[in-house]
């Protein structure tokens, strides 16, 4: 909205103090001499009648151009005041001898005066002006003589203009146009534009994907504006973990660090599936969350224990999700929480790149290889390399995702052949067929221990829990 008023905001500009210091030492003993023979005789006999005609054609043409917007709201003040009279007489033989000192000592006492309604932000367009150089230097010696012309009570009346100036003001999502005495200053037209996003464009990592979904790196998104959305939703986001057999001990660092960090503020359902339902541990729940303890069976292979997965999420769909849940997180249990995960990881279908191959070339990725199984992938093909322990969306869409990849690894066993990395291939195969709609980077779960802390990683959303491998699996 714009408003062009004249709005006074504040009765008091730069105190004249702040200007002596910078000033008398260097100016007063150039600038009298010149100043004021040439000015003096026509100016003090007879003020008004004799200054207009010959101050206007000299001033007007420089100082018009910038002036004709304003000039219908602050014409009667400009007219009263007569300091711009002078100054094409004055500014001649003064201003090569002031220049030189004037910069370097303006800034220091200007600043604090100006504060905090000018920011040292509106000084560059400040200072180019010629009108604050000449200020200092002429008041001091011709306020006295000056005075007799006018009630003191009009000499520090915001509408006494000694000097003016015109500048162009911005701070934040606000700009104006400011009107600058040196007794007061106005506001001639304000302009509030709607809030920069809070975010920076990333130019170090990929922002999308070449289907335009988003990938969602740190300083893309604004939390509170993405939660703003989602508040009035009333959503519910399940979190499906196992915890089976020994794996059970991950859980209470898993739980207590997803409270600090996972779409805090929401409802939040953790669907910990386990065969030690004693061992679930009992950790202290914000409102609005709980702990669901689904009782499942175990294998005696790991790397059965991580594909049946697929099997149990969809189907405690129809048990449970459908009915209790708007998104479901699936996730690995030796994780932790180390950093925001919130709503803006959320969408249809979500797939996580794998830190490991951040960056690597296609070749690289570990996808199935063998065309006899349904997780095969031909080389030279493939997006990305999608991690296996974090992926999620719309319940229905993980409904259909954990389905596929349960039937697929079924027809796999028929075959005979289980894929290289077990439910990690066939999640790569799903999203490579069905795209997700949004990727999170490697910010949502990495590992410090084998991969540092490189430069384009801004935040470790979550971490890997270091495991010994040989002590906790098939146990
Ligand atoms: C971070 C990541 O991408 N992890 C994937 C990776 O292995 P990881 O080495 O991370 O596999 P893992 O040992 O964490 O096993 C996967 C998950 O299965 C569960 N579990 C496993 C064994 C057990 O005895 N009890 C138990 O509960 C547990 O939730 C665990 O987090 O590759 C696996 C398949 O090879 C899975 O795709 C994992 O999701
Ligand atoms: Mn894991």
């Amino acid at each position: 909205s714009t408003s062009r008023s004249l709005i006074k905001l504040k009765g008091r500009g730069i105190p004249f103090s702040h200007f002596l210091p910078s000033f008398l030492p260097s100016f007063l003993p150039s600038f009298l001499p010149s100043f004021l023979p040439s000015f003096l005789p026509s100016f003090l006999p007879s003020f008004l009648p004799s200054f207009l005609p010959s101050f206007l054609p000299s001033f007007l043409p420089s100082l018009l151009p910038s002036l004709l917007p304003f000039l219908p709201s602050f014409l009667p003040c400009l007219l009263l005041s007569f300091l711009p009279s002078f100054l094409p007489s004055f500014l001649p033989s003064f201003l090569p001898s002031f220049l030189p000192s004037f910069p370097p000592s303006l800034p220091p006492s200007l600043l604090p005066s100006f504060r905090p309604s000018f920011p040292p932000s509106l000084l560059p367009s400040f200072l180019p002006s010629f009108l604050p150089s000449f200020l200092p230097s002429f008041l001091p010696s011709f306020l006295p003589s000056f005075s007799f012309f006018l009630p003191s009570s009009f000499l520090s009346s915001p509408f006494f203009f000694f000097f003016f100036i015109f500048s162009q003001y911005q701070e934040g999502h606000i700009s104006c146009t400011v009107l600058i005495s040196h007794s007061t200053y106005f506001i001639l037209e304000h302009h509030s534009s709607s809030p920069e996003p809070a975010t920076q464009r990333r130019i170090d990592v990929p922002l999308l994907t070449p289907w335009l979904a988003p990938i969602v790196w740190d300083g893309t998104f604004d939390e509170d504006i993405l939660n703003e959305q989602f508040q009035g939703r009333n959503i519910t986001i399940g979190v499906t973990i196992f915890a089976i057999k020994k794996y059970v001990i991950f859980l209470k660092l898993f739980l207590e660090t997803a409270e600090k960090h996972f779409m805090v503020g929401y409802k939040v359902n953790y669907y910990v599936f386990t065969d030690r339902p004693n061992d679930v541990p009992k950790i202290p729940l914000q409102e609005g969350r709980k702990i669901i303890t689904l009782v499942v069976q175990n294998y005696s292979r790991w790397q059965d224990i991580s594909m049946h997965r697929m099997e149990m999420i969809s189907n405690y769909c129809h048990q449970l999700f459908f009915k209790d849940v708007d998104y479901l997180v699936c996730l690995d249990v030796d994780m932790k929480f180390n950093d925001h995960v919130g709503v803006e990881m959320l969408s249809d279908l979500v797939g996580t790149l794998h830190p490991g191959f951040y960056g690597a070339s296609r070749e690289t990725f570990t996808y199935e290889r063998r065309p006899k199984s349904q997780a095969y992938i031909p080389r030279g093909k493939g997006d990305y390399y999608y991690m296996g322990g974090f992926f999620g969306g719309k319940v229905q869409q993980v409904y259909k995702l954990t389905k596929a990849c349960h039937e697929a690894m079924l027809i796999d066993k028929s075959n005979r052949i289980e894929a290289v990395w077990h439910d990690e291939s066939h999640l790569n195969k799903y999203l490579f067929l069905h795209k997700p709609t949004k990727v999170l980077p490697p910010e949502y779960m990495w590992d410090k221990q084998l991969l540092g802390w490189p430069a384009f990683l801004r935040k470790m959303r979550m971490l890997a829990v270091p495991k010994n491998h040989a002590k906790i699996r098939n146990k």
